[in-house]
C-alpha cells in the first residue's frame, strides 16, 4: 500500500486517489451488453450456456426447488444454525422498526394528503457466489423483502461446480420461505431478471451486489429495461480513519476484511499518526501470512493506499470526498465528529466495532453503495422494498380554499382544462 502526505496532495492527486472501478477501454461494458442481449434473445439457453463458458459447470436445470435445497441445507451443523438465526432476529429486528406509519397532513382546511407504502411485487435478489458464497447477503435482501411483503421473490446465485448451491444458501432460502433458487450468475442472472426467460420471471427491481460484471449490468438495465435497480454495490471497499489510540492490530484486520472480498476491494487507511500508521502496515503484513485468502487481499491491497494527515478534520474531508462503502472511525473522540460525516454507506464507531459485525449479524444491511454511489444512494433497507404512494381527499371546504390559487396557477402555464377541472367543482352549487 502506497503512503502519501494529505499536504502533499494536489487537487488532481486526490480526485484520481478517489476515483475507482474505472473501465476505461469499456471493455466490461461491451462484454456485459453482449451477455445481455444473448439472454434476451435466447432466454433460457443463454443461462445454460454462460454457466458452462463462465461457471464451468455443465446444468441440467436451472433451479433447485425446496425438496433439492431441504437436501442440500441438511448439512449445516446446529451450531451454524444457531449463529443465522442470531443473525436473521438482529436484520429482522433492525428492519422491522423502519416501517412506521406517517400522519395524515391537512395542508390547508378541507385539504388532507398522505402517503401509504406498498410492497413491490416482483422483486430479484441477487446472491454473489464467484469468489466466495454469501448467505450473509442472502439475508440482507431476503428479511427486507419479507418485510416490506413482496410476492414474488426471484433469487439467483451462481452455481457450483457440482451444479447446485451450498449448504447455507439452501438453509437461508428455506428460513426465508423461498422454495426456489435460481442457477444463474453473472450479468446473465441479471439480465435473465429483467427481460424474463422461459424459467425466470422478469421482475420490477433486482436488488443485491457483486462484481463489476453484475454492478455492469445493473447499471445497463436501469436504462433499457423498465426495472429498477436498488444501487449500484459493486466491489467491497473500507476506508479507516485512525487517530494516535488506534490499535493497529484491529485496523489491519478491517483492512484486511475487505481486501479478501475480491481482487478489485479497496482498502484505505488515513491516519492522523504516522508511527500508528507504520505500525499497522507491519500488522498487514504479519497478518496476511496467516490468512488463507491472502493472494486475493495482497492484489486488492495493491489498489489501496495510505493517506496521512495532520489532524481529523483533514481526514474527514479525504473521506467525504472518496465517500466509502464502509467508514470506520477507530479515534478516541468519534463522538465529536460523526456530525462531519457527509458521504459513507454505514458507519462503525470506535475500537470495539469491526466492520465485520455489520457484514453479519448487528441488524444493519450490508448491501451499500460502492464507488462513491455513497454521495447520493443509501444502503437497502426496507424502503427500498416499497413504494410510497401519496393520496389526496378535497371536501367541499377544501376545493373552495385551494381552488383560486390552483386556477391562476393553471392559468400561468396556459393549461386552461387544468384550470377547469378545478372550475367546474368551485362552481357548482
Ligand atoms: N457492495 C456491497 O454491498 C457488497 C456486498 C457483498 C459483496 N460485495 C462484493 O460482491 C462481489 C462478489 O463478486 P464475486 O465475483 O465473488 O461473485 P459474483 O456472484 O458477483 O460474480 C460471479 C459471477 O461473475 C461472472 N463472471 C466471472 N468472471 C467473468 C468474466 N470474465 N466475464 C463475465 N462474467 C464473469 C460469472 O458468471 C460468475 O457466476 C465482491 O466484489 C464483493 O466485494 C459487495
Ligand atoms: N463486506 C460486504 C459488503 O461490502 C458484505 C459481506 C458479506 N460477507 C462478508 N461481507
Ligand atoms: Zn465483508
Amino acid at each position: 500500500m502506497e503512503t502519501f502526505n494529505y499536504s502533499d496532495l494536489s487537487k488532481a492527486d486526490i480526485s484520481r486517489l478517489v476515483q475507482r472501478n474505472v473501465d476505461p477501454a469499456n471493455e466490461i461494458r461491451d462484454l456485459v451488453e453482449d451477455v445481455i442481449a444473448h439472454v434476451k434473445q435466447n432466454g433460457d439457453r443463454a443461462l445454460y450456456d454462460y454457466a458452462y463458458k463462465f461457471d464451468k459447470v455443465e446444468l441440467t436445470k436451472l433451479y433447485l426447488d425446496k425438496a433439492e435445497l431441504t437436501e442440500i441445507a441438511a448439512a449445516v451443523s446446529a451450531e451454524q444454525q444457531e449463529a443465522l438465526q442470531i443473525a436473521y432476529s438482529n436484520i429482522y429486528k433492525f428492519h422491522k422498526a423502519q416501517i412506521r406509519p406517517e400522519d395524515k397532513v391537512e395542508t390547508m382546511p378541507g385539504v388532507t394528503c398522505w402517503r401509504e407504502l406498498r410492497a413491490i411485487e416482483k422483486v430479484g435478489l441477487y446472491i454473489p457466489g464467484g469468489t466466495a458464497v454469501l448467505p450473509s447477503t442472502f439475508l440482507m435482501l431476503g428479511i427486507p423483502a419479507r418485510i416490506a411483503g413482496c410476492s414474488e421473490i426471484i433469487v439467483c446465485s451462481p452455481p457450483q461446480k457440482n451444479g447446485k448451491v451450498n449448504a447455507f444458501i439452501a438453509y437461508v432460502a428455506l428460513m426465508l420461505g423461498i422454495n426456489k433458487v435460481y442457477l444463474a450468475g453473472g450479468s446473465q442472472a441479471i439480465a435473465a431478471m429483467a427481460y424474463g426467460t422461459e424459467t425466470i420471471t422478469k421482475v420490477d427491481k433486482i436488488f443485491g451486489p457483486g462484481n463489476q460484471f453484475v454492478t455492469k449490468a445493473k447499471t445497463i438495465i436501469q436504462s433499457t429495461t423498465t426495472t429498477a435497480i436498488d444501487m449500484p454495490a459493486g466491489p467491497s471497499e473500507v476506508l479507516v480513519i485512525a487517530d494516535r489510540t488506534a490499535k493497529p492490530a484491529y485496523v489491519a484486520a478491517d483492512l484486511l476484511a475487505q481486501a479478501e472480498h475480491g481482487i478489485d476491494s479497496q482498502s484505505i487507511l488515513v491516519c492522523t499518526s504516522e508511527s500508528i500508521a507504520q505500525a499497522t502496515l507491519a500488522e498487514v503484513e504479519r497478518q496476511l501470512q496467516i490468512l488463507p485468502r491472502a493472494e486475493i487481499a495482497r492484489q486488492a491491497l495493491d489498489n489501496s493506499y495510505v493517506i496521512v494527515t495532520q489532524n481529523l478534520n483533514e481526514a474527514m474531508d479525504f473521506s467525504n470526498q472518496y465517500a466509502p462503502e464502509h467508514l470506520i472511525l477507530a479515534t478516541e473522540n468519534w463522538k465529536e465528529i460523526t456530525d462531519k460525516i457527509i458521504n459513507a454507506g454505514s458507519v462503525f464507531l470506535g475500537n470495539l466495532t469491526p466492520e465485520s459485525a455489520g457484514d453479519y449479524a448487528s441488524g444493519t444491511n450490508h448491501t451499500l453503495p460502492t464507488s462513491s454511489y455513497a454521495r447520493a444512494y443509501s444502503g437497502v433497507s426496507v424502503d427500498s422494498f416499497v413504494k410510497k404512494i401519496t393520496f389526496q381527499h378535497l371536501t367541499e371546504e377544501g376545493i373552495q380554499n385551494i381552488g383560486p390559487s390552483v386556477e391562476i396557477l393553471a392559468e400561468m402555464e396556459g393549461l386552461h382544462a387544468h384550470r377547469n377541472a378545478v372550475s367546474v367543482r368551485m362552481n357548482d352549487k
